[in-house]
């Protein structure tokens, strides 16, 4: 293990580093979005995300994960021999689609994650943004024409994640949604993390994804803010699944959230050290 090569100040060194960020952060929701693409199918091996996540729970934080499984539900999609569709980072969700993707997202992911928390000591709570009107949704209109099933988030009910963080449980919330009627819709998860994160008055919202933050020239920018993002998405620097994620940051810090970040969730303990480190990683995001 890497700790073997520190000496034993380094290592305590280590631990009073971490101490200033768990006095701070301790009893502060956390919503931590993890991307379809940084999730790995179902191996068999501890994901060192989960582990990141119940260390950031062990120290009192509250952290509430928003998974997404984009990458899960296309594999569904193609085994069905049915194409997957996507305009602007959003998946056109005709019915066959939207079949697949609750199985997929409210069924396999959703169920991979919450066993591997049990299974390594955290209490955790797999639901739906469906379960206790958690995530109201309305039909999304797009100016490139209709997209089906996608939702976009009209309000937000935190009353069963509330009741879960009060009773110790982490929630691991799918981004599904529905409305009065009962109609379900497909909403994406970077911008289901969004509405929560501003919805719970979180003091942070993370985005793991699989780039180091949002990319220009092969460079990661190490902050933006909200005016030079809309310019980022002008010039099409910001593309595809980056254009939820920045928007779902836009919307957390309208929502008061501190602190925005998007990072690369298969970098080693990238959670740990973005939040209990003063090493910066990933992009910042800032309201002004
Ligand atoms: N400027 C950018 N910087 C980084 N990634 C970008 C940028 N523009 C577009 N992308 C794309 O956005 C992807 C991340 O979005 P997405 O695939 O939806 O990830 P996730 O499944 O984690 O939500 C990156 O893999 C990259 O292909
Ligand atoms: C409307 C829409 O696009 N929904 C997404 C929901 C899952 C998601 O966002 O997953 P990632 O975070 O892994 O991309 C989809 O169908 O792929």
């Amino acid at each position: 293990m890497m700790t073997e090569t520190l000496s034993p100040a380094e290592k305590a060194h280590v631990l009073l580093e971490a101490l200033p960020y768990i006095q701070r952060f301790a009893g502060k929701i956390v919503v931590i979005k993890y991307g379809g693409s940084a999730i790995e199918p179902d191996s068999g091996a501890i994901d060192p995300v989960i582990l990141d996540i119940i260390w950031l729970k062990q120290v009192g934080l509250l952290p509430v994960v928003v998974h997404g499984g984009g990458k899960a539900i296309t594999r569904l999609l193609d085994r069905l021999g049915h194409p997957a569709q996507f305009v602007d980072g959003l998946r056109v969700t005709d019915q066959t689609t939207l079949e697949a993707v609750e199985m997929v997202l409210g069924g396999q992911v959703n169920q991979q994650l919450v066993a591997a928390f049990n299974a390594n000591g955290c209490k955790a709570a797999g639901l739906t943004g469906v379960d206790g009107g958690l995530l109201a949704a309305r039909k999304k209109e797009h100016p490139s024409g209709d997209l089906g099933q996608v939702g976009e988030v009209q309000a937000v009910n935190t009353d069963l994640v509330h009741a879960l963080l009060q009773n110790d449980f982490l929630p691991v919330i799918a981004p599904l949604g529905c409305d009065e009627s009962g109609a379900r819709y497909n909403i994406n998860a970077d911008s289901a993390a969004g509405a929560l994160a501003a919805a719970l008055g979180a003091e942070k919202l993370i985005l793991l994804t699989d780039v180091p933050g949002i990319m220009k020239d092969g460079q990661v920018l190490n902050e933006v803010t909200s005016s030079e993002v809309q310019e980022l998405i002008a010039d099409g620097t910001i593309a595809g699944g980056m254009v939820p994620k920045v928007g779902a940051c836009l919307e957390a810090l309208r929502g008061g959230a501190q602190l925005v970040h998007i990072l690369n969730g298969k970098e080693q303990n990238a959670l740990l050290l973005e939040i209990f480190t003063q090493r910066g990683i990933g992009t910042l995001v800032r309201g002004v």
